[in-house]
């Protein structure tokens, strides 16, 4: 099988050396250029000692590049530096894109949660918004995938197959999500100083937040009607994980049973136990994504607790799980390391 040389943008960040960590283990991928902006001129061992043992390209800034010797890119810059970078590239290339740039279909609903315009519409209507559970068979034959943000990929994944069996009620679903500080990305901010984010717990963006926009999308086409979902994230005192609970109208054992069954066979989704809950320490490092299903007290009434690893399904690893289904790779490859514990 040959080996597919790709270029990661924005290897100085977390989602980027999350990349590297996972690509340097894939058995039909290989690690052709690597870029930065500020960092740009330094080597990965430098910003990322954990790294060193590689034998890695040094990071350059995108316009040094070499197209020639590259395939696929994995896109991990800032949201809103994204839609020309990627409109910039050669259009031979399989493309992977991180951030949020691409993931709105509507220009109207991206304008209203970025507050400018699009600047690609038309890039837009090429690229498939790639959460592979549920879009697969057109991932496989995309050029560009927009990959699920983090907390949305936590929350949508169980919700999806409930609401499109019209088990729960569209119009109450409550989302209460919380995740770890490296969501955030690497670049210094005074919200996340140790200081301001150690032995405390807040929520932010409450009643706000820019990933309400991905939710109602992907929820609405799962009920067949427009969704306004509630949504609140928090900043948990820990690097990695996000754990959502989220409160349905609907019958615990049925929702239970639909899971089971929508995610029999998945790779990377597995259904608990009925009652069973998880915790963002059973995914730490690992692609999978766990779903706990609970009867709340008041009959009819579901709690459904998914959990993740932000830098692994909710982002590095759910690229290479695309770029695998884009490349015609089996789906798990590079992808099988379990979660480390404790
Ligand atoms: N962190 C997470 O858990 C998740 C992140 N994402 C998305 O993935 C993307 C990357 O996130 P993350 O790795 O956390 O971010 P980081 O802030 O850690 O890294 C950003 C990277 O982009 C580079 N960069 C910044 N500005 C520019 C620019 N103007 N031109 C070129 N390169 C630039 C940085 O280079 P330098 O270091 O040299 O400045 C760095 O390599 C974001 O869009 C984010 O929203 C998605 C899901 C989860
Ligand atoms: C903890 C934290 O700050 N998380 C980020 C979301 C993670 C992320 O990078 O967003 P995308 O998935 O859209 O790319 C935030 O709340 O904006």
């Amino acid at each position: 099988m040959t080996t597919t040389r790709v270029a990661i943008l924005g290897a100085s960040g977390y989602t980027g050396a999350e990349l590297v960590r996972l690509l340097s283990r894939h058995p039909n991928m290989e690690i052709a250029a690597l870029t930065a902006d500020r960092k740009a001129g330094q080597s990965m061992a430098d910003v990322f000692p954990h790294l060193a043992i590689l034998d890695l390209p040094p990071l350059t800034a995108i316009d040094e590049v070499d197209w020639n010797g590259v395939d696929a890119v994995f896109c991990a810059l800032p949201h809103a530096t994204t839609q020309k970078v990627i409109a910039g590239l050669p259009k031979r290339l399989k493309i992977v894109d991180l951030s949020a740039d691409f993931r709105l279909e509507d220009p109207a609903a991206y304008e209203k949660w970025y507050g400018h315009a699009h600047a690609e519409r038309e890039l837009q209507k090429e690229v498939v918004y790639g959460l592979p559970e549920f879009y697969r068979e057109k991932v496989k034959s995309a050029r560009i995938v927009a990959n699920t943000g983090c907390y949305v990929a936590a929350a949508i994944i169980p919700l999806i197959p409930v609401l499109e069996a019209g088990l729960a009620d569209p119009d109450w679903i409550i989302i209460d999500a919380k995740s770890g500080v490296s969501g955030a990305g690497r670049a210094a901010k005074e919200a996340n100083l140790f200081t301001e984010v150690s032995e405390g717990f807040h929520a932010y963006s409450v009643a706000g937040h820019r990933h309400m926009g991905e939710i109602d999308q992907e929820l609405s086409k799962a009920a067949g009607r427009p969704v306004t979902a509630s949504f609140t994230p928090h900043l948990l005192p820990q690097n990695r994980g996000i754990l959502a609970t989220t409160y349905l109208k609907g019958e615990a054992q049925a929702i239970h049973a639909r899971l089971a069954e929508r995610f029999a066979g998945e790779p990377f989704v597995h259904v608990l136990p009925f009652g069973r809950t998880p915790a963002t320490r059973h995914v730490r490092g690992s692609n999978h994504c766990l779903i706990g299903v609970v009867a709340d007290r008041q009959p009819g009434r579901t709690i459904l607790i998914s959990v993740l690893d932000n830098l692994v399904k909710g982002a590095s690893g759910q690229a290479i799980q695309n770029m695998n289904l884009m490349l015609g790779l089996p789906e798990t490859a590079g992808l099988e390391q379990l979660a480390l514990f404790p």
